[in-house]
C-alpha cells in the first residue's frame, strides 16, 4: 500500500547505489503510503462498523489511515539515516497490515487485499531483501492481533465491505502501475541519452570516430555488394592550432562547434558524418559520385570561409578536403580512408582551403 514504482531484480542491487536515491526513498514512498493506508482504512472502517467494534479499534483505524503515513515520513526525514529509517517503516507497514487481519476477524476480501498489496509493495519498493525481512514481523503481528481478539473468525465479506475495498484495489494498483510506467519511460529516456553520449561528439554534434567507422564500413560493404558508388570526404580545419594558440582553446572549441554545425546543415539524408580526429571530420556520401560529392565539399569549403567567431574575430577560417570514390581496391575502410587522406595531404601541400579529388585533381582552390 505504500510503494513507489518497481524495478527488476537486477536493477534492485543498483537502484540505491547513489546516496541521492537512498535519501529519496522516504519521499517516494510517502504519497503511496498515504494513499494505500488511507484507502485501506476505508475498508477496515466498514468491517469495524459491521462488527460494531469498540472505540479502541476505531482509534487504531484512524491512526493507521490518517496518522501513521505522516508519522512514518517525519521519522524517516528526521533520522540520521533516512534510508534505514524508511526500511523500518516498511517493516512496520507489514506488521500493521498483518495486525489488522485478526482485528477484522479475518474478513476475507480486505484481509487478502491488505496482505497481498503489502507484500507487493515490499517487492516494488526495490529495497533488496525487504520482503523476506517482513515475513517474521508479519507473522508475529498476526499472532498478536489474533491473541488480542481471541482469533475470532468471520471471513464472509458483505457487499458493503466489498464496495469499500474497491478504492484500495483500483486506485492503489492503478497508481502503482502509473508509477511503473513513468519509471520505464525515464529509463528509456536515460538509455537514449546514454546511447547518444556514446555515439555523438559533444563539441561538433557529429558521430564519434568509432561509431562513424562502423557506419562507414557498412556503406563500403554496400558499395561492393550492390555495386553502387559512394564517396568519402576527409576534411581538416586549416591552421587550427594557430586559433588555439592565438585565442585559446575555448576559441578552438568554438571553431570546431561552428564547423560541425555548418557541416550538419549541408548533409543530405543518408550522409554519414563523424569527427575523425581533433580538427578532422569525415563524411561518407552513399550513392554519390565524385562530381556530386565535390559540389557538397565545395559548398562546405565556402561555408567555413564565412565563419566569424566572437572569440577570435580577426581570424579567417578555412578547410582542406580530400575526396575519394570507393573502388574495388578498397577492401577495408582503412584503404578508402588512406586514399582520401592522400588527397587531403595534397590539398594541404598545395596551399590549403581547397578540395583535391583522388587521384590528384584540385578543385575550388582559392589559395
Ligand atoms: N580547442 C581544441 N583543440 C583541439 C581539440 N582536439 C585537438 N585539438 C588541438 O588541435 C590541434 C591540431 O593541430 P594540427 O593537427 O597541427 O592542425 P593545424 O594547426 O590545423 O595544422 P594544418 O592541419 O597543417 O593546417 C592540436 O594542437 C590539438 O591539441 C579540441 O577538441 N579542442
Amino acid at each position: 500500500m505504500n510503494t513507489g514504482p518497481s524495478g527488476t531484480e537486477a536493477a534492485q542491487a543498483t537502484v540505491f547505489s547513489s546516496p541521492r536515491a537512498r535519501a529519496a526513498l522516504p519521499r517516494r514512498i510517502y504519497r503511496y503510503r498515504m494513499l494505500g493506508m488511507g484507502l485501506g482504512a476505508l475498508a477496515m472502517a466498514m468491517v469495524l462498523w459491521e462488527l460494531q467494534a469498540g472505540p479502541l479499534r476505531w482509534i487504531l483505524c484512524a491512526l493507521t489511515g490518517l496518522a501513521w503515513p505522516h508519522l512514518a515520513y517525519q521519522l524517516a526525514k528526521r533520522s540520521a539515516d533516512p534510508f534505514k529509517a524508511e526500511q523500518r517503516n516498511l517493516l512496520a507497514d507489514s506488521a500493521i497490515a498483518a495486525f489488522w487481519v485478526p482485528l477484522m476477524h479475518f474478513n476475507l476480501l480486505p484481509s487478502v487485499l491488505l496482505l497481498a498489496l503489502s507484500a507487493a509493495d515490499k517487492v516494488n519498493s526495490d529495497v533488496p531483501g525487504i520482503f523476506r525481512r517482513t515475513l517474521p514481523v508479519s507473522v508475529a503481528a498476526l499472532l498478536a492481533g489474533g491473541l488480542a481478539t481471541g482469533f475470532a473468525f468471520e471471513p464472509a465479506s458483505s457487499t458493503a465491505v466489498i464496495l469499500a475495498c474497491l478504492p484500495m484495489l483500483l486506485i492503489h494498483t492503478g497508481l502503482v502501475s502509473l508509477g511503473r510506467q513513468q519509471l520505464v519511460r525515464k529509463v528509456v529516456q536515460k538509455n537514449r541519452e546514454l546511447d547518444l553520449l556514446g555515439r555523438v561528439d559533444r563539441v561538433t554534434g557529429l558521430a564519434l570516430r568509432g561509431h562513424w567507422e562502423r557506419d562507414a564500413a557498412l556503406a563500403l560493404h554496400d558499395v561492393h555488394a550492390l555495386d553502387r558508388p559512394a564517396t568519402l570526404l576527409l576534411i581538416d580545419v586549416d591552421g587550427f592550432k594557430r586559433v588555439n594558440d592565438d585565442s585559446g582553446h575555448l576559441a578552438g572549441d568554438a571553431l570546431l562547434r561552428a564547423a560541425g554545425a555548418a557541416l550538419r546543415t549541408l548533409l543530405r539524408p543518408g550522409d554519414i558524418a563523424g569527427r575523425y580526429g581533433g580538427d578532422e571530420f569525415a563524411v561518407v556520401c552513399p550513392a554519390t559520385g565524385l562530381e556530386e560529392a565535390a559540389r557538397l565539399a565545395e559548398a562546405y569549403r565556402a561555408a567555413v570561409e564565412t565563419i566569424v567567431l566572437a572569440e577570435a574575430p580577426d581570424h579567417g577560417h578555412s578547410v582542406s578536403i580530400g575526396i575519394a570514390l570507393a573502388g574495388r581496391g578498397h577492401a577495408r575502410i582503412e584503404d578508402w580512408i588512406h586514399e582520401a587522406d592522400a588527397a587531403l595531404y595534397e590539398a594541404k601541400r598545395s596551399g590549403r582551403n581547397r578540395l583535391v579529388l583522388s587521384p590528384g585533381e584540385a578543385l575550388g582552390a582559392t589559395g
